[in-house]
C-alpha cells in the first residue's frame, strides 16, 4: 500500500536516506497495527510522523528499534535492520527518546546520564550542559523531583551524550505547559540543526516549526508523505486526518 497523496520526490527508497522502511506490518497479539507502512526519511531532516490518536505512531518508532512484532524491510544506514536485536540497532547510531521519558526517578540527574553511557564510547557531556545548562545545575537532583519538562530535558540529555545519525523522538512536548512548550521547541531545534530526526508530533504548531518531511498516518497506513510546507498547507486534508485545521496553532 503507497501513501494516497505523495507530494514531490519524497517516496520510499530515496537514495541516500538514513532509514527507508518498506512493507512495515506490525502486530499485538491478533491486533493487525501497522499494514504496510513505507517510508524514507531524508538526510540531515527533520521528519515528522503525524497523525490521530492510535493510528500506530509509536508502533512505528518501536518496531524500528525491534521492540514489537512485525515484518518488512527496514534499512538503516543501507544496512538491513529489521532480524537485528534491539541492542544492535541502537548501537549503530540509533537513539530513542520515548513517549514515557526514559529518566529513573530515584537516581540522581547525574546517575541517569551515567546509565546512558555506551560502553567503549566518549560521552559528551559539553554539549549536554550546553544544551542544558539547567542541568549542570541539577546534577544531584533525583529526577523525580523535577518538572515535567525537566525530566523531559533530561530524556533528550541521555540520548544525545553520544552522536547518533538519527533520533526517534515521541511526542517530546506532549504534557508539557504552553509556555514551556515554546522553549523547549528551540532546544530542540538546535539539536535537528545538526542530526535527522524522525519525530512523532500531535501538535501542529511544533511540526511546521520542526519538520522538513511530514509523514501522515490512519489506521497503520502512510496516507500522505511530502515536504512538510506540502503536505501542511493541505488544510482539508489536514482537517480529515488530524481533525484539526492545517493553520491552527497550539502551544
Ligand atoms: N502493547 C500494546 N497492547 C495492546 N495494544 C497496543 C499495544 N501497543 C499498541 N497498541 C494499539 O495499537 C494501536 C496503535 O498504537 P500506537 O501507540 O502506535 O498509536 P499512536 O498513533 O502512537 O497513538 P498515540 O498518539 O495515542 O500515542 C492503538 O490502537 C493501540 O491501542
Amino acid at each position: 500500500m503507497t501513501a494516497e497523496r505523495v507530494y514531490g520526490d519524497a517516496g520510499p527508497g530515496l537514495g541516500g536516506s538514513i532509514l527507508s522502511v518498506r512493507d512495515l506490518h506490525a502486530y499485538v497479539g491478533q491486533s493487525h497495527i501497522l499494514q504496510g507502512v513505507s517510508f524514507a526519511t531524508r538526510p540531515a531532516q527533520v521528519t515528522a510522523i503525524l497523525g490521530r490518536n492510535g493510528v500506530g505512531k509509536t508502533s512505528t518508532l518501536r518496531s524500528v528499534l525491534g521492540l514489537m512484532n512485525h515484518t518488512g524491510v527496514i534499512e538503516f544506514d543501507g544496512r538491513q535492520i529489521s532480524s537485528l536485536e534491539t541492542h544492535e540497532i541502537i548501537r549503530l547510531g540509533l537513539a530513542y527518546v520515548p513517549e514515557d521519558r526514559d529518566v529513573f526517578h530515584g537516581l540522581t540527574v547525574a546517575e541517569n546520564l551515567r546509565l546512558a553511557e555506551r560502553r567503549g564510547l566518549a560521552p559528551d557531556y559539553d554539549r549536554v550542559f550546553e544544551l542544558f545548562p539547567e542541568l549542570r545545575n541539577r546534577r544531584g537532583q533525583r529526577a523525580g523531583t523535577m518538572s515535567g519538562g525537566q525530566q523531559q530535558m533530561l530524556s533528550l540529555a541521555r540520548a544525545l551524550l553520544h552522536d547518533n545519525r538519527l533520533m526517534l523522538v515521541d511526542e517530546p512536548t506532549k504534557g508539557l505547559a504552553p509556555r514551556l512548550v515554546s522553549e523547549f521547541v528551540a532546544t530542540l531545534e538546535q539539536i535537528t540543526a545538526h542530526t535527522s530526526v524522525l519525530l512523532v508530533e500531535q501538535n501542529l504548531a511544533v511540526a511546521r516549526r520542526l519538520a522538513d518531511h511530514v509523514i501522515v498516518l490512519s489506521e497503520g497506513r502512510v496516507v500522505l508523505d511530502g515536504a512538510a510546507e506540502d503536505v501542511l498547507a493541505d488544510d482539508s486534508s489536514i482537517r480529515r486526518l488530524l481533525g484539526v485545521a492545517a493553520d491552527h496553532e497550539e502551544g
